[in-house]
């Protein structure tokens, strides 16, 4: 038996017959999420909307088809026996997935090219390759997960082909956990909790959540665990002033605001004002009336400065993403500007001590596994900030999480979560 990491995957199909038209339809649209990078959700729904007669299940399955493609897309062109230095078609590693979900019939094999091979040649290619190659990831990509991950690299990177669990944050102004539970199971949803995390819950099942009434009565959001870990590092405390540097589409802002509660206060501010757009109806259906939206230029906006300082200043920076890369698997092909990313990250920490209370805690977080974005990135600040060093963390924090000098990871392989970084800095007393 080949060890199980030699497993060759299989994509799971949710109809056991693939058409040629699917693997065009696939093709095409891996091909708009790697020329033009579009993120893949952002090419599927196109997809979907051009062509309404799709139905439920042809939708699942181009969907399955075109992530199984990013996920493993490297495992795809070895086998395909692609020279070094090439990538393959991308109907090429769509017929390779559809061999392996062993479905590559006579037509289908002419239409991708794909030369059908027998399971045994296929496992023993892929035995002799490198784990990178196994793990659907890029050379320096593998590198930097063992530069973080030592031994444990491998498994990371198994847990990042896996599908990613969907987790919600419970509104505790609206209803409580248990009774949320019982609510989502009346209506065929398990859930369970999530250790460590009072509010939060796992489901069993990726079913459509944001029909249900308790989502549009504001009883949950749809938030994943790493995400509801970072709110609590920030540790706000009812009445406090709260900035939300890099807010998004505002789901940290949420918990925060529930965290300072209605005497407190949350300014939520992004450089990309269409993303912040829709934190307003989020905040309205969550109840939270003390959510403010601002975009901003960048960090040094003299508006962050006229508002500031702050109690709890938070950083969810902007960065490589390689810990989202369940969810967004062509993150895993297109690779980042890793010293831009740096360059801004270590600026929004500069920005940031300046709009922190002497007193104030900032709160600095990436969903990056790569030390570049992480630890170097802390050990660079504290060299230009001596007078800050790296605050404790909450015991229950340092019992659940992996945290190493006060810094924080969570790891799809433990924590089942994305993969997620944050420390918690203040500045010394003495
Ligand atoms: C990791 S995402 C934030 C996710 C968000 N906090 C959430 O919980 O959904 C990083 C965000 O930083 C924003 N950003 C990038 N450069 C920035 C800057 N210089 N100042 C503030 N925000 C910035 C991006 O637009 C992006 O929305």
């Amino acid at each position: 038996m080949p060890d199980q990491l030699f497993t060759l995957p299989k994509p799971e199909l949710p109809v056991p017959r693939v058409f040629p038209q699917q693997i065009q339809r696939a093709a095409a649209v891996l091909d708009v999420i790697l020329s033009d990078g579009v993120p893949s959700d952002r090419a599927l729904q196109h997809c979907f909307r051009a062509e309404r007669q799709m139905g439920k299940r042809d939708r699942a399955q181009l969907q399955t088809l075109v992530f199984f493609v990013l996920r493993h897309w490297r495992l795809l062109d070895e086998l395909l026996g692609v020279p070094p230095g090439e990538v393959a078609s991308a109907l090429g590693r769509v017929g390779m997935a559809v061999h392996l979900a062993g479905l590559l019939d006579e037509t289908l094999a002419e239409l991708t090219g794909v030369v059908a091979r027998p399971q045994i040649d296929m496992v023993e290619r892929i035995a002799r390759s490198s784990p990178a190659k196994r793990f659907g990831l890029r050379d320096e990509d593998m590198a930097r997960l063992e530069a973080a991950f030592g031994s444990d690299a491998a498994a990371v990177a198994k847990a990042l082909l896996a599908r990613a669990p969907v987790d919600i944050r419970v509104n505790s102004a609206v209803t409580e956990p248990r009774a949320l539970a019982e609510t989502l199971l009346a209506l065929g949803l398990e859930s369970t909790p999530i250790p460590g995390l009072p509010n939060g819950l796992r489901l069993s099942d990726n079913k459509p959540l944001t029909s249900l009434d308790a989502y549009h009565a504001g009883a949950f959001e749809i938030q994943d665990a790493g995400s509801q870990w970072i709110v609590e590092a920030c540790q706000a405390q009812s009445g406090q002033h709260v900035l939300d540097l890099c807010a998004g589409a505002g789901g940290k802002s949420l918990g925060l605001a529930e965290a300072v509660g209605e005497q407190g206060h949350v300014l939520a501010c992004d450089t990309e004002a269409e993303r912040l757009a829709r934190l307003p109806e989020r905040s309205a259906r969550a109840g939270w009336r003390n959510i403010e939206c601002q975009p901003i230029a960048d960090s040094a906006d003299p508006e962050l400065q006229r508002r500031g300082p702050f109690d709890r200043v938070l950083i969810d920076a902007p960065c490589s993403g390689s810990g989202t890369w369940r969810r967004h698997p062509e993150l895993r092909q297109i690779p980042p500007d890793l010293e831009a990313l740096c360059a801004t990250q270590a600026q929004l920490l500069d920005d940031g001590v300046r709009l922190t209370k002497t007193d104030g805690l900032l709160i600095y977080a990436t969903c990056s596994l790569w030390r570049e974005e992480n630890e170097m990135q802390i050990a660079s600040f504290l060299a230009r900030h001596p007078d800050w060093r790296v605050a404790e963390l909450p015991a229950g924090m340092t019992h659940a999480l992996t945290v190493v000098a006060g810094m924080a990871r969570i790891r799809p392989d433990i924590q089942g979560s994305d993969g997620f970084f944050f420390c918690v800095l203040q500045r010394k007393n003495d």
